[in-house]
């Protein structure tokens, strides 16, 4: 049996009480960390929470070459973590079809998802976005023109757009430095972006939700990771209301 488990948003305290039992109860335990991650915790504390030796899986293992943890699945219970929620914004379905194609029974455990607490620490209505796009650091002097082009075309379809940043081992993508990149590539088109709605920290405490023009979110310090960033359509008056009173706009 293969459980995807979502484990929510900041900390190994944000897994629902059924994640938890099936990881408890799995004979092996995965964690897939590139596509999310939670920042507000360590290995080594998810494992003494849930009691539970986690072993990590990068891209490779989980899209180069899944059957290796996969065949495990065919006679044991094997758990695969992945922040956030497993079939959002991912690419795991295809694991799931592949693990059904080697006779594995599967099932998903939802967690909490950036896609959710966007929409409830922002105010911005989640039926008003329209599709998302990926900001990857610039490999050199090449940046991708796809994040710009979904914005332009969510804008004038009067939709909000969701922009995730980029993850590395050794660095993310903060919501200063994706506002310049997004900026540049918008002057390259002749596109005007008046409003940017930047989010840190979703799911801890303390997350930061700050909204106002490309100038006044360089002044932000949003602090730690992991952050986000939403480029909203003409706001209607409860999303400005929401954004004035919890966003400073
Ligand atoms: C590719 S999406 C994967 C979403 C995940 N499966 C989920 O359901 O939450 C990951 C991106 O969402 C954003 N993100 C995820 N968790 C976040 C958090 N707690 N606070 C702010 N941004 C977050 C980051 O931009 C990150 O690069």
């Amino acid at each position: 049996m293969l459980t995807f488990i979502g484990l929510g948003l900041f900390d190994e305290n944000d897994v629902s009480v059924k994640g938890l039992e099936q990881i408890r109860r799995a004979d092996y335990v995965f964690l897939e960390c590139y596509t999310s991650v939670l920042t507000g915790t360590t290995i080594e504390r998810m494992e003494e929470f849930f009691g539970k030796e986690v072993k990590t899986l990068g891209r490779d293992d989980v899209e180069g070459h899944p059957e290796d943890f996969l065949r495990l699945a065919q006679d044991s219970d094997v758990a695969f973590l992945t922040a956030g929620d497993p079939m959002v914004s991912t690419t795991h379905i295809d694991l799931r079809i592949r693990a059904a194609d080697m006779g594995i029974r599967t099932a998903v455990v939802h967690g909490a998802s950036i896609v959710s607490a966007v929409c409830g620490l922002t105010g911005l209505q989640n039926y008003r976005f329209g599709k998302s796009c990926s900001l990857p650091f610039p490999y050199g002097k090449w940046a991708p023109k796809t994040p710009v082009e979904v914005i332009e075309h969510n804008m004038a379809e009067n939709l909000h757009t969701l922009v995730y940043l980029d993850i590395q081992p050794e660095r993310y993508m903060r919501v200063p430095e994706a506002v310049g990149f997004l900026e540049e590539m918008a002057a390259e088109r002749g596109l005007s972006i008046p409003v940017y709605v930047g989010v840190a920290r979703a799911g801890s405490a303390e997350p930061m939700v700050a909204a106002g023009t490309a100038g006044d979110l360089a002044k932000v310090d949003f602090g730690d990771p992991l952050h986000i960033l939403v480029v909203p359509a003409e706001l209607h008056h409860m999303e400005r209301e929401y954004l004035e009173t919890f966003a400073g706009l």
